[in-house]
């Protein structure tokens, strides 16, 4: 099983990462509180509250969880596709799988990274709703002091369990949109690229960061519900489950709550795409 598409991957899954985090801190926070009254407001009371660093609350967890999860996605779908067609990375210029097998690895390895990401983006999602100031004076202390204590915190109050809450909506959120994820790479990556040739660096990024867009896009409404369900445990339970979560939280606030964030899941998802892809293509060509 070649391992150069897993170490590319964390790799390239770092540098998207740290482009990303803070359209995904904002994200969070509105899709979870109702404090905010937009885009602009939440990134206003963010700085003024808790300066530039406060976009950057719980990242320092996913820099190594991400990367890896990132590291299971490229390389489970490359090693799904070498199993279903018999070619490697590069020889896949040449000989193109078809759509159906990309759509079968893609959600392949969406479904296992999100096994592994589910622990890891629940406590980013815990920590990115602190919205406490650094500086914070007793009274306001957050809730959890870091990625560790908020892992134990959490072990303690919830189980086991509790650590893979939301788990379900993250595997409904990530399967088929990974799914779409690679389809759209490898679509628009052929459209402009002569047959049998590597794709150039702007095709490789204005390819990546669709794939991301179209991706985020489908995936937003799963998203919502996945951020709700995380928090769900924090003060007691609110959701019966995922089916509950979906049917009060569009009772409440009528069909656009599944939407919530698709703008900024969109504007963080190019950058960031572009980044993972240009940086797992040119890690896999300096290897060979
Ligand atoms: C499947 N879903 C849409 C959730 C993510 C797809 C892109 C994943 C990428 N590492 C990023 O962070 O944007």
């Amino acid at each position: 099983m070649p391992v150069e598409e897993f170490v590319a991957g964390w790799i390239s899954g770092a540098v998207g990462l740290v482009l990303g985090h803070p359209f995904d801190t904002v994200k969070v926070r509105l899709q979870t509180q109702s404090t905010y009254q937009g885009i602009v407001d939440c990134v206003v009371k963010t700085y003024r509250h808790e300066s530039v660093l406060g976009f950057f609350k719980g990242m320092s967890f996913p820099i190594a969880s991400v990367a890896l999860v990132n590291s299971v996605l490229f390389g489970v779908y490359s090693n799904t596709l070498l199993a279903l067609t018999a070619t490697s990375h590069q020889e896949r210029r040449a000989q193109p799988p078809s759509y159906t097998n990309i759509f079968i690895a893609g959600c392949t390895g969406g479904l296992l990274q999100a096994y592994c990401l589910a622990p890891f983006d629940l406590i980013k999602v815990r920590l990115q709703n602190q919205t406490e100031p650094r500086m914070q004076i007793a009274s306001s202390m957050p809730r959890y002091r870091g990625p560790v204590h908020c892992a134990a915190s959490i072990l303690r109050e919830e189980g086991p369990q509790g650590l893979f809450r939301g788990s379900w909506a993250l595997v409904l959120r990530d399967t088929p949109t990974l799914g779409m994820y690679f389809v759209t790479y490898e679509g628009l990556c052929r459209q402009y690229t002569p047959e049998g040739q590597n794709p150039s660096s702007a095709t490789v990024l204005v390819a990546g960061g669709f794939a991301g867009i179209a991706s985020w896009i489908t995936a937003t409404p799963f998203d919502v519900i996945k951020s709700r369900m995380q928090m769900d445990g924090l003060k007691g339970r609110k959701y019966g489950g995922m089916l509950d979560c979906m049917a009060s939280s569009f009772r409440q606030e009528g069909i656009g709550v599944f939407f919530k964030g698709m703008t900024l899941n969109s504007a963080r998802a190019f950058p960031v795409n572009a980044a993972t892809f240009l940086s797992y293509e040119y890690l896999l060509r300096l290897w060979r």
